[in-house]
């Protein structure tokens, strides 16, 4: 049957940590491997980091830059080097790839969230691979993924993948950072968000040199995933070959299996698509009323407002410590809500001198994430 497959390698993985040149064998085994799937019938997306790493072997760089300007320079460098080289190799395999550079406002706007969708499948149904990439040479800070991890289950999301695979250079999740724990336990299977978050992961800081995220990114990567429905595995880059043998029933590196019943295509837009520009702290029964109660949320149980946002935008949930435990589209702007906030909703009409509507969330466009 075929299955849509979205694989994510680092840079970790695509480059030899003493030198930061190009892992050639790793690159050819994964083209190698995604090419068998195809053969097989399969849909494959590659998201493919290294852009930086790339641009520093070039230009003789020893170390990831910090400052935007030049990492956006050595990126621009970085990038047209790896698509030559996925072409080189996927032309001699008779493959045909598309380059796909993603800002995070292309999946903000829901048009060009449709229409990214749209290209995907068009892509897709002819047969090529697409090797996505955050568009790093013109993402602004407040405005990026950050990171491919994340790019990558978004992806995935957006696609409704079977599967995603996760590519970096440990063999699986650990309960903590192997590097610096070496007794750390490693982790099989994970077989739910509320066991994710029992496990209690450790993930250090950082990742390796010149990765982005560590696996505090894959961890919540996956959350995105698996709530869209995508099983997703972490597994180590340097044995591409894996990627068959897992999705033949092996159980190599850490299974996070999907959620049963996934969150719809437009609330997974409202969750994780748009960037959200506040905050509404709830008190306890507001949190209660809309995770157990699948209720909308009302103003008497906002107890404070942080941002400046208008009126049908994304904000966050949180409860009194700041954990984040929905998010939703407002029906007022931040303004009004600092003036109803903690109010009955009959109030409402009083104290702003005009009648609104009733909930401040509607539940049809409030997700918990
Ligand atoms: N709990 C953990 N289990 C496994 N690896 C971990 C954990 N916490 C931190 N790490 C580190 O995460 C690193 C991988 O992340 P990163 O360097 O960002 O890779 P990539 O370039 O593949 O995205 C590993 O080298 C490992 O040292
Ligand atoms: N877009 C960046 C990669 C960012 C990133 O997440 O890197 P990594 O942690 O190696 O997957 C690049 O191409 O260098």
């Amino acid at each position: 049957m075929t299955k849509t497959i979205v694989v994510k390698i680092g840079t970790s993985s695509l480059t030899q940590p003493e030198t930061g040149q190009l892992a050639l064998s790793t690159i050819a085994t994964l083209a190698e491997t995604l090419c068998n799937l195809r053969r097989q019938g399969h849909r494959v997306i590659l998201v493919s980091s290294g852009a930086v790493g790339v641009g520093c072997a070039r230009l003789g760089l020893t170390e990831r830059p910090k400052a935007i300007a030049l990492k956006q320079a050595v990126a621009a460098v970085g990038q047209g080097r790896l698509i030559r080289i996925y072409d080189d190799l996927f032309t001699t395999l008779q493959q045909a790839i598309a380059q796909v550079l993603l800002t995070r406002s292309d999946l903000v706007q829901r048009s060009r969230y449709l229409n990214a969708y749209n290209t995907f499948q068009e892509l897709l149904g002819l047969g090529v691979i697409p090797i996505v990439n955050e568009n790093d040479t013109v993402a602004i800070d407040e405005l990026k993924f950050g990171d491919n991890d994340t790019l990558s289950a978004l992806v995935a999301s957006l696609v409704e993948a079977d599967w995603l695979f996760l590519l970096t250079d440990v063999d699986r999740l650990y309960s903590a950072d192997p590097r610096s724990v070496p007794d750390a336990r490693p982790i099989a299977l994970v077989s739910s968000i509320k066991e994710l978050a029992q496990l209690q992961i450790q993930t250090g800081s950082q990742g390796s040199q010149w990765g982005t995220g560590g696996m505090a990114t894959k961890i919540s990567a996956t959350r995105i995933a698996i709530a869209a429905g995508v099983r997703t595995v972490i597994t180590q880059g340097r044995f591409p070959r894996n990627i068959e043998k897992i999705i033949q029933g092996e159980l190599i590196g850490t299974h996070f299996e999907p959620q049963p019943e996934p969150t719809s295509a437009r609330k997974r837009w409202i969750a994780y698509g748009l960037v959200p520009a506040g905050k509404l702290y709830l008190d306890e029964g507001a949190i209660a009323a809309i995770s157990l109660g699948g209720k909308s949320l009302l103003a008497a149980g906002i107890k404070a407002v942080e941002g400046e946002f208008d009126t049908q935008d994304a904000v966050q949930l949180c409860d009194s410590n700041g954990n984040e435990i929905a998010r939703g589209l407002v029906n007022y702007n931040s303004n009004e809500l600092q003036k109803i906030r903690g109010c009955h909703s009959r109030e409402i009409s009083t104290i702003l001198g005009y009648a609104g509507v009733e909930t401040v969330i509607h539940r049809d466009n409030l997700v918990l994430t």
